[in-house]
């Protein structure tokens, strides 16, 4: 049995290998990701995290476990996903300054016929930003490839006053839900696998 992360990004990667897996495959989806805007955002990271799983198991073989993921960031009803261009992170940076937001990361694990799709959320407050400081953040370029324009593992770090829930959830993976929902498949990273 092979295990397959169906996925492009780096943390998601690291955060596996922090979980104790050494040998896994790393091929990410290349669909789009559509989904129904009027989902709220758990059933929308849960819906895209299902999507990317399946994308990659239909061409995997039976005996594969999948593992994919969905990241995006809330606020005010609205959901923040990748920024599009460096005034689209700007306008992101400004509507999480000063504030709270929630961070909705969904996986799905999938070996042939059975599947498992869940979502966690975690809380991270911002402190308040000038747009000289949004401007200095994004000209670091570490915006870019993420949901809501930060990452709380980089300098991102600086703008964060404080979480309440899982941090490994914000950064692109919920560590520990994803544990349990592996003991569902007989795959155990604590005991051995
Ligand atoms: C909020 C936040 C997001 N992120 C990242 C995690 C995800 O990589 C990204 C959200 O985009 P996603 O669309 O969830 O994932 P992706 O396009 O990077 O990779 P793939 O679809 O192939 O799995 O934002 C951080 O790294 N740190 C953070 O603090």
């Amino acid at each position: 049995m092979a295990i397959i992360l169906a996925s492009q990004s780096p943390r998601r990667r690291q955060l596996l290998e922090q979980m104790g897996f050494t040998n896994f495959i790393v091929r990410p989806a290349q669909g789009e990701e559509l989904a129904d805007p009027s989902l709220d955002p758990g059933a929308l990271v849960e819906a895209l995290s299902r999507q990317k799983a399946l994308e990659i198991s239909a061409a995997a073989n039976g005996e594969d476990l999948i593992i994919a993921a969905d990241t995006v960031v809330a606020v005010d009803g609205q959901v923040l996903g990748k920024p599009h261009s460096t005034q689209q992170a700007h306008q992101m940076l400004s509507a999480l300054s000063g504030r709270e937001h929630t961070v909705y990361t969904g996986v799905t694990v999938c070996r042939g016929d059975q599947i498992l799709t869940q979502h966690e959320a975690t809380a991270v407050r911002f402190r308040p930003l000038t747009a000289q400081e949004i401007d200095a953040y994004i000209a670091t370029g570490e915006p870019m490839d993420k949901a809501g324009s930060y990452g709380i593992q980089g300098r991102g770090a600086l703008l964060v006053e404080g979480i309440s829930g899982d941090y490994f959830n914000v950064v692109g993976l919920p560590v520990c839900r994803l544990g349990r929902m592996l003991t569902q498949f007989g795959v155990d990273p604590l005991t051995g696998m």
